[in-house]
């Protein structure tokens, strides 16, 4: 366990409420995750999902645990050296930068030649289809396009690890298809880790190598669950169907045991 890539090691996280107990969000996850993998993260809403990144990305600090990244623990004081890229659920651009500039400024932070900034970004630019709008400002793209151009700003620092919170789900669901694809491509490509958070059970299944699912507040780990089907998987295939239907049921008899301790606990 101790040598995994990433280890969330009896991780647990709450938040300080004025006048209340605190607000326990993450209750003891244990979980090793190898180099490589394409981990989705499923839960309900609440549950903790971009909490945990935050504190793997060193923005929070846990309450006890913790969290070990290529063997250095990860704290707000402490950065393990691992390139960490980011895409949010929300696109989180700069308006007054053009799409060009948006991808390019943290190239820039990193010091990257010029040559090679601009190489990057007509590169990543054009796999997520934006190559003709390098030019343009955030408000004048759709919001579908404008998380496409955080998609490119997160993968082109060439992220060795990337957290990903829910990247596809203001897209339509050709577009969001269309980049499922590359995501997959860019990832089988590079070989880097990716932790994928998603309400998409579907999309999950799709995309990852290994599915963990989370229990509502306070969350610990319901299903840990590899998905063994090869890659290129199609959206359509009979067996992940299946794993779809069986996660599901799963999740759906989570929420029930919740609904029903809530239930005991107030009745
Ligand atoms: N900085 C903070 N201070 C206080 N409470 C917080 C803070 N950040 C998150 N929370 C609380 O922690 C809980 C988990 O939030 P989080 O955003 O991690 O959930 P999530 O699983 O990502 O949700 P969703 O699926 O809806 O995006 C929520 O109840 C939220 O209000």
């Amino acid at each position: 366990m101790t040598d995994a890539y990433l280890v969330l090691d009896r991780l647990k996280k709450s938040y300080p409420r004025a006048g209340q107990p605190p607000l326990q969000v993450l209750n003891g996850l244990d979980v090793a995750v190898e180099e490589g993998a394409l981990l989705s993260i499923l839960g309900p809403s609440g549950c903790g999902k971009s909490t945990l990144l935050n504190i793997i990305n060193g923005l929070d600090d846990a309450t006890s645990g913790a969290v070990r990244l290529a063997g250095t623990e990860v704290t707000t004081k402490t950065r393990s050296g691992v390139k960490i890229g980011v895409v949010f659920q929300q696109p989180r651009l700069l308006d007054w930068r053009s799409v060009r500039d948006n991808v390019a400024l943290p190239l820039q932070e990193m010091g990257l030649p010029a040559d090679e900034i601009a190489d990057r970004v007509r590169r990543y630019l054009d796999i997520v289809g934006l190559g003709e709008f390098a030019g343009y400002y955030p408000l004048q793209l759709s919001g579908g396009m404008q998380q496409r151009v955080s998609l490119a700003r997160g993968l082109a620092i060439e992220p060795d690890l990337l957290l990903a919170d829910e990247p596809f789900s203001a897209l339509d669901e050709i577009s969001a298809r269309k980049l499922r694809q590359e995501f997959i491509r860019i990832w089988d490509e590079t070989g880097k880790t990716i932790l994928f958070v998603t309400h998409n059970i579907r999309e999950a299944v799709f995309l990852s190598t290994r599915m963990l699912v989370i229990t509502n507040r306070p969350s610990q780990v319901y299903l840990d669950l590899p998905v063994e089907a090869p890659y290129p998987r199609h959206p359509e295939d009979d067996v992940l169907f299946e794993l779809e239907k069986s996660v599901t049921r799963d999740f759906m008899r989570m929420e029930d045991q919740a609904g029903l301790a809530r239930v005991g606990s107030t009745g």
